[in-house]
């Protein structure tokens, strides 16, 4: 079958940092080359910031918008603007493009995430290049990605991408910002995420103007990417037209080699969509049995538990200094669990009055993350 692409271009990319308007000969250039792309078999998918950016310049704003209402009033204009002008690019080309605008909460249910598969399916089995971006107008500080780094690297795991292209305005990835360290080294290939720590990366604070997550969100996103088997490249958005070379096997950007034994589907879902709602404690014993024996987690081994949850939501487990060690699915609410904490499991019809399930999350539902390196398994 053929390859599938996600590319994700940020404000940086797409707006000139001089004037704030669009970079109209990238926004061209990147159209052709995805044009291109789609006439060479590839099925090609693009996540596109910008809105809030080209609703900014649009209202003649020279600040970035601070309050919640008023940057999801400036994307709303700037997302209609945005799509217009790739319409108009794209259909120069004869190339059809949907606009697909999503929140984490399409995603937090399992059967809206398979909703949305079987419409990024339909749209490319169609030849379509889908357009997606968080619908900011509408999305909600709990149920938001927060970046398009982040969203791109889940759609691009939704979708069973090959490939993430994430175009910014830097060439690659630095030992450290570029834009504060002068000494900073270039860094071509990631071959798995320990070498991030290796190489000692460092991302600052620093972001180009107009850009939300600056260089730690990229990273991120080639954690959930790689780790679903998606490679990932980090390239400079000015050339669009690199992504060709880059298939064909140049040493662009910084490429980080997918995992080569990537979580299933269920269990990225559980580690990088799902919002968890609490969390519980356990003593050293449980930890053990959950990271280095594969168990289940059972009420014995819990000595504490925040957060409000219910049946089948997602749990952060921690160690008792509130490191996380797995995320998983809870059997019990937060009343429940409060009363069996510590027990037995044989005690449990006992105590609530009913035969509730012998495990609290059952390591079918749980992902376990390996210490330091933060990768899911
Ligand atoms: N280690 C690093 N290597 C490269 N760039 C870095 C690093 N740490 C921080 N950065 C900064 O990240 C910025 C890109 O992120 P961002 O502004 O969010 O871009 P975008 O709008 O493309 O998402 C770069 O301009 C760079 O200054
Ligand atoms: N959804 C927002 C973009 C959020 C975002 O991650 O921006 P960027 O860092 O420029 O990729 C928008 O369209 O303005």
């Amino acid at each position: 079958m053929s390859q599938t692409l996600v590319i994700k271009i940020g404000t940086s990319s797409l707006t000139q940092a001089t004037t704030g308007h669009l970079a109209l000969s990238t926004l061209a250039t990147l159209v052709e080359t995805l044009t291109r792309l789609r006439y060479q078999g590839y099925r090609v998918v693009l996540v596109s910031s910008g809105a809030v950016g080209v609703g900014r310049d649009r209202l003649g704003l020279t600040e970035r918008p601070r309050t919640i209402a008023l940057k999801q009033a400036v994307a709303a204009v700037g997302q209609g603007r945005l799509m217009r002008v790739y319409d108009d690019l794209f259909s120069s080309l004869q190339q059809p493009i949907a606009q697909v605008l999503l929140t984490r909460g399409d995603l937090v249910q399992r059967n809206g995430y398979v909703n949305v598969y079987n419409t990024f399916q339909q749209l490319l089995k169609l030849g379509v290049i889908p357009i997606v971006n968080e619908n900011d107008t509408v999305a909600v500080d709990e149920l938001k990605f927060g970046d398009n780094d982040t969203l791109s690297a889940l759609v691009a795991s939704l979708v069973e991408a090959d490939w993430l292209f994430l175009l910014t305005d830097v060439d690659q990835l630095y030992s450290a910002d570029p834009r504060e360290n002068p000494n900073a080294q270039p860094i071509s290939l990631i071959t798995s995420m320990k070498q991030l720590e290796e190489f000692q990366v460092q991302t600052g604070d620093s972001r180009s103007g107009w850009g939300t997550g600056g260089m730690i969100t990229k990273i991120e996103a080639a954690r959930i990417a790689t780790g679903s088997g998606v490679r990932t490249v980090i390239t400079e958005g000015k050339y669009p037209q690199n992504l060709e070379k880059i298939l064909q096997g140049e040493a662009i950007g910084t490429q980080f080699e997918p995992q080569i034994r990537p979580v299933n589907a269920r269990k990225h879902w559980i580690a990088n969509v799902l919002i968890p709602l609490g969390k519980l404690y356990l003593d050293a014993g449980a930890v053990k049995a959950i990271s280095q024996r594969g168990k289940s987690l059972l009420a014995a081994g819990i000595t504490k538990i925040d957060g409000e949850f219910t049946v089948q939501d997602s749990v952060q487990i921690c160690d008792l200094e509130g490191q996380e060690i797995a995320r998983g699915l809870v059997n019990y609410n937060r009343g429940e669990l409060q009363k069996i904490k510590g027990l037995h499991s044989d005690k449990i019809p006992e105590i609530l009055g009913y035969e509730g399930a012998e495990t609290v999350v059952h390591r079918d539902n749980l992902v376990i993350r390996e210490q330091g390196i933060g990768n899911w398994e």
